[in-house]
């Protein structure tokens, strides 16, 4: 079998106040697969994605990136191989216009004008949003803020795509059009959502954590008839 493309052995976390966040956490994901990562409020998951690309840094245990250790030596590397969505696009949106924004990652990795341009406008027309180019990223909705967060990290070309809750907050317009844009993606994907439909929708694989831990991991199927699963873990079907 190939390589994975994220593979987490045994992880451990422990905020800087003592909270201690992840406990033995282990996940492999496969090249191209789409994981949802789901759990009540404080179970873990924006912690465990913020790990990937080495934004927090785990106590103990092992994660490496399609082979390569996270670690202080390797971070260049494996940030352009991880593309991490915030929660909130503002956390990810600071530059005066949406083509400077969706420009940073293309001209830090120290690509030429041209292929800046040409990685932004490829990355701004996968998220249909090609006409935004000069538009003032604050201004816009949090829909539209969100799909150019989405751009920014599709412009570095990454392998991996870790997103946290891409449709909260989207009306149902929007919402589809980001479940069908996922769907389209190639990267290995993990999302942490409480949009339990889209999971069934986009995911064949589902993560549940509670607690800092993983308490089940199968095929999403599985997962959402499990009554007695999600109820213990505080999720529930609309
Ligand atoms: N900076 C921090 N310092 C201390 N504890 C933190 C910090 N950030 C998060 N935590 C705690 O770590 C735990 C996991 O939080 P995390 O944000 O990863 O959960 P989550 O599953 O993403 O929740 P949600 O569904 O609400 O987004 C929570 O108990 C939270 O209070």
């Amino acid at each position: 079998m190939s390589q994975p493309s994220v593979e987490i052995v045994d992880l451990h976390y422990a905020y800087p106040d003592g909270h201690s966040a992840l406990s033995a956490v282990h996940l492999h994901l496969h090249p191209g697969e789409k994981v949802a990562l789901v759990g009540p409020n404080g179970a873990g998951k924006s912690t465990l994605l913020l790990h990937l690309n080495g934004i927090l840094s785990h106590q103990t245990g092992e994660l490496r990136i399609c082979g390569l250790d996270v670690n202080a030596k390797n971070l260049g590397r494996v940030r352009a191989l991880v593309g991490l969505v915030f929660q909130s696009p503002d956390d990810q949106l600071f530059s005066p216009t949406v083509f400077d924004d969706v420009a940073f990652g293309p001209i830090y990795q120290g690509l030429k004008p041209a292929q800046v341009d040409e990685r932004v406008h490829a990355a701004l027309s996968q998220v249909h949003m090609e006409e935004y180019a000069r538009r003032v990223s604050h201004h816009l909705s949090v829909g539209e803020k969100k799909r150019i967060a989405l751009a920014t990290v599709l412009a570095m070309q990454p392998e991996v795509l870790a997103l946290d809750e891409p449709s909260a907050g989207l009306d149902p317009r929007a919402r589809r059009t980001l479940i069908h844009l996922l769907s389209e993606m190639p990267q290995t994907m993990l999302v942490a959502t409480h949009d339990l439909p889209m999971v069934r929708e986009l995911f064949t694989r589902t993560v549940v954590m509670d607690q800092g831990r993983v308490v089940a991991d199968g095929p999403t199927a599985q997962i959402l008839r499990d009554a007695a699963l999600l109820e213990a873990h505080g999720l529930e079907m609309p």
